[in-house]
């Protein structure tokens, strides 16, 4: 399904928070969203996923107006916010049970791939960060919905589970039919990770720059070490300034 934006607008009281932003999330593409701290990156997936209400603009989902609707998009915030009564294969099973259909055995599958395979009864608070993220992704990639907004997932984690975190969530991606929205300040982690990146600006938000990564998928590690990457990096870099 494409999810098109178009021409959001968005006001805390006087100020204007996000102007004009308009763009379009093709059926099965990567897009990234990087911008300065507090420039209306979450905002912006509140109005998508239809926690918000925009002041101007609209929100459509193959063609089909849903601004100001939740339940369209599985949105994954920053924070992995696991049912803490819940076991890792109850959270994960979560958002595919909302539609009376929960698929138990591919959760497990996809859990032993996450290498939690020996943590399917475990609690939440037995689980590090980057064990949480993956449940949540899971959980996420079960759910009904084409969608997915994850917000700064990996934010929290240390850079070596990070790229761990990264190659684990392309493989399992690869696999599905899925468009994702991903937010995130690491400007490596956009480029290895997307088709597209958006580059907001500041005060208010507006879209500076889209930058097509010319990155052939899979993508591999060695990529981080090549000079094209460290070409891109330069020009996301520049366009940030
Ligand atoms: N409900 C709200 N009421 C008033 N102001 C808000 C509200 N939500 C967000 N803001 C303000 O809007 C601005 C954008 O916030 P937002 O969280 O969208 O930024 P962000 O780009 O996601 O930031 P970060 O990268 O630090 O997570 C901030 O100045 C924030 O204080």
């Amino acid at each position: 399904m494409s999810l098109k934006i178009e021409s959001l607008s968005k006001s805390f009281g006087d100020r204007l928070i996000l102007s004009d932003i308009t763009f379009t999330l093709q059926p099965g593409e990567f897009v990234s969203i990087i911008g300065p701290s507090g420039s209306g990156k979450s905002t912006l997936f509140h109005l998508i996923g239809g926690l918000l209400q925009p002041d101007e603009g609209q929100v459509l989902l193959e063609d089909k107006e849903i601004t100001g609707e939740r339940g369209h998009i599985s949105y994954m915030p920053q924070q992995p916010s696991l049912f803490p009564w819940r076991t890792v294969l109850q959270n994960a099973t979560l958002g595919s049970e909302l539609t009376g259909a929960p698929n138990e055995e591919l959760a497990k599958q996809l859990l032993q791939k996450a290498n939690l395979g020996d943590m399917l009864k475990a609690y939440p608070h037995q689980l590090s960060g980057g064990m949480k993220q993956r449940v949540a992704f899971i959980r996420a990639l079960l759910s009904p919905q084409s969608i997915m907004c994850l917000d700064e997932p990996f934010s929290d984690l240390d850079s070596f589970t990070k790229k761990d975190m990264q190659r684990w969530l392309l493989e399992t991606w690869e696999q599905y039919d899925k468009s994702i929205l991903f937010i995130t300040h690491d400007i490596e982690e956009a480029l290895f990770l997307s088709d597209r990146i958006i580059i907001l600006s500041t005060n208010p938000a507006t879209i500076k720059e889209v930058i097509e990564a010319p990155f052939s998928r899979p993508r591999s590690d060695q990529l981080y070490l090549s000079e094209e990457f460290l070409k891109w990096k330069k020009k996301v870099v520049e366009t940030l300034l």
